[in-house]
């Protein structure tokens, strides 16, 4: 495919030890010739294919140097694009890497919309849909384990679990094609009825498992939205500090003191937590504080995992059983916190309330507990440690969302060849499977749909 020039700040801006100015497309070593002054006249466009070389930057316009740089060339197909690449690399700031990007917006190329160059990549056939996603998964990954799974989808796991389905699809219709047109024996309509109904079956299971990892794929991916709740001052916001290890969070013995809700993403035995602190909830006049207790129990709603914190030294009161109410049926960790201090709760009663939910205590005060609380949640979560290592895992909501479509298709073509509906008929609902899978690969995804996909992308990416 053909394609204009396109250029791009590819580093985050802000001050560094180098930036570079990416440009991809036919002009891209044209265009940094242009610009570039090397040692012994050495011009770009004569260079071999990855190599990188040292000089400086002229603006054309007066003949003076913008900027002294190394600019690496890498002609197609073998570049991150498959188109040609040039990497300037000047000094970091940036006042010099917008001078860069400048010069060579002025010398031909177009500024890149976020993601284009993966937009390329993927038009240019290197990656597909769902390899080029996982670039951006693996640039926001937070934690090891989410970046291995973005690591493993970007090679090709996913792709290629999705393109043996597929394939067993078409084999399977064609199959059914044969069969019809070409019937060697009397019974070829119970034999294609049967044949149906084994392949449906087995990639029914195989989206089956494919989904049952989504759970597990999702949360390493966006991290656990993990919801610390509790009456004012029982240490929701010690806890918050103790699990990232910094003071994140402000803590006093005033009552009331957090009234917006803070977020934190902390890797707590390799799960990602997106930890949220909330304003105690109280019944309160205060409106300022009021607010945070309807924010409060707003994150609630959305939390894939509460911390539910008591306090040791305090008497069980109405409020804390309305959070018991309030969280019932969610996975729920319940802490109770200041054991340092005389007890006052009732052991008993909180037992009753907690069920067969997790029960740690803690003295945050004096580090005391944290360990158990954090092997509750990963307990909670990987039932013991899972490995990432040889399953193919489905993170992404668009994903998620296609397999469930296709999983009920399928479901509907096995309903279909089990009540005797007329194989042209079941035919229909196999193709749609087909297609749908294809949409996770980006195969017959509507284009708007791609635009829209890479626009999430970070700029120069
Ligand atoms: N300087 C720099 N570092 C970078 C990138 C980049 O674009 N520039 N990347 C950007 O994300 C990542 C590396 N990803 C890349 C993926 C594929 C190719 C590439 O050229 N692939 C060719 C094979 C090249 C060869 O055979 O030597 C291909 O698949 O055809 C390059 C970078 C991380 N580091
Ligand atoms: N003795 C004792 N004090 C603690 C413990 N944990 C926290 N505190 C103290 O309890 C007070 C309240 O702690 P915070 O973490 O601010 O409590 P909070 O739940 O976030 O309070 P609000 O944001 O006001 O709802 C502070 O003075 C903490 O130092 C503990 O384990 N033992
Ligand atoms: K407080
Ligand atoms: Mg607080």
């Amino acid at each position: 495919m053909e394609f204009d020039t396109i250029a791009a700040i590819s580093t985050p801006l802000g001050e560094g030890a180098i930036a570079i100015v990416r440009l991809s497309g036919d002009e891209a070593i044209q265009i940094a010739d242009k610009l570039f002054r090397g040692k012994r006249n050495k011009r770009l466009i004569d260079v071999q294919t990855h190599t990188i070389h040292y000089g400086h930057l002229l603006d054309p316009k007066t003949g003076e140097v913008a900027e002294e740089v190394m600019v690496s060339v890498m002609k197609g197909p073998h570049t991150f694009t498959k188109e040609d690449v040039v990497e300037i690399n000047c000094h970091g700031g940036i006042v010099s890497v917008n001078r860069v990007l400048q010069l060579v917006l002025r010398a031909g190329a177009r500024l890149a919309e976020p993601g284009e160059f993966t937009k390329r990549a993927f038009l240019n056939g290197r990656i597909d849909l769902s390899q080029a996603e996982a670039v951006m998964d693996l640039i926001r990954a937070k934690t090891d384990r989410a970046m291995n799974v973005a690591l493993g989808q970007m090679e090709g796991r996913l792709s290629k679990l999705i393109q043996r389905l597929r394939q067993e699809i078409l084999e399977t219709l064609a199959h059914v094609e044969v069969n019809i047109d070409y019937p060697e024996y009397d019974d070829v309509e119970e034999m294609t009825h049967n044949m149906l109904l084994e392949k449906a079956n087995l990639v029914r299971v195989e989206m089956k498992k494919l989904l049952e990892t989504s759970q597990q794929g999702k949360i390493l991916r966006e991290g656990l939205s993990t919801v610390i709740v509790g009456r004012p001052n029982v240490g929701k916001s010690s806890l918050l500090n103790s699990l990232v290890q910094e003071n994140k969070a402000i803590v006093t013995d005033i009552p009331g003191t957090t009234r917006d809700v803070i977020e934190e993403y902390v890797n707590v035995r390799g799960v990602p937590l997106r930890l949220l602190d909330t304003a105690g909830i109280r019944e309160t006049e205060d409106i300022v504080e009021r607010i945070g207790v309807e924010k409060s129990r707003q994150v609630l709603k959305e939390a894939d995992l509460i911390l539910l914190v008591l306090n040791y030294s305090d008497d069980l009161t109405k409020e804390d059983e309305n959070l018991f109410k309030a969280v019932e049926g969610m996975d729920v960790i319940v802490i109770i916190n200041k054991t340092d201090l005389p007890q006052k709760i009732d052991m008993e009663k909180v037992k009753e309330l907690t069920g067969k939910s997790p029960l740690v205590t803690t003295s945050l005060l004096e580090d005391q507990g944290v360990d158990d609380l954090e092997e509750a949640i990963a307990a909670l979560f990987f039932s013991g440690s899972i490995e990432t290592g040889d399953i193919t895992y489905v993170s992404n909501s668009r994903h998620i969302a296609l397999l469930h479509q296709a999983l009920h298709t399928i479901e509907e073509a096995i309903a279909g060849v089990e009540s005797g509906v007329p194989i042209d008929i079941v035919q229909i609902d196999f193709t749609r499977t087909w297609e749908l899978l294809g949409e996770i690969i980006g195969e017959s995804i509507h284009e708007s749909l791609i635009d829209q996909l890479f626009s999430q992308f970070c700029l120069g990416k």
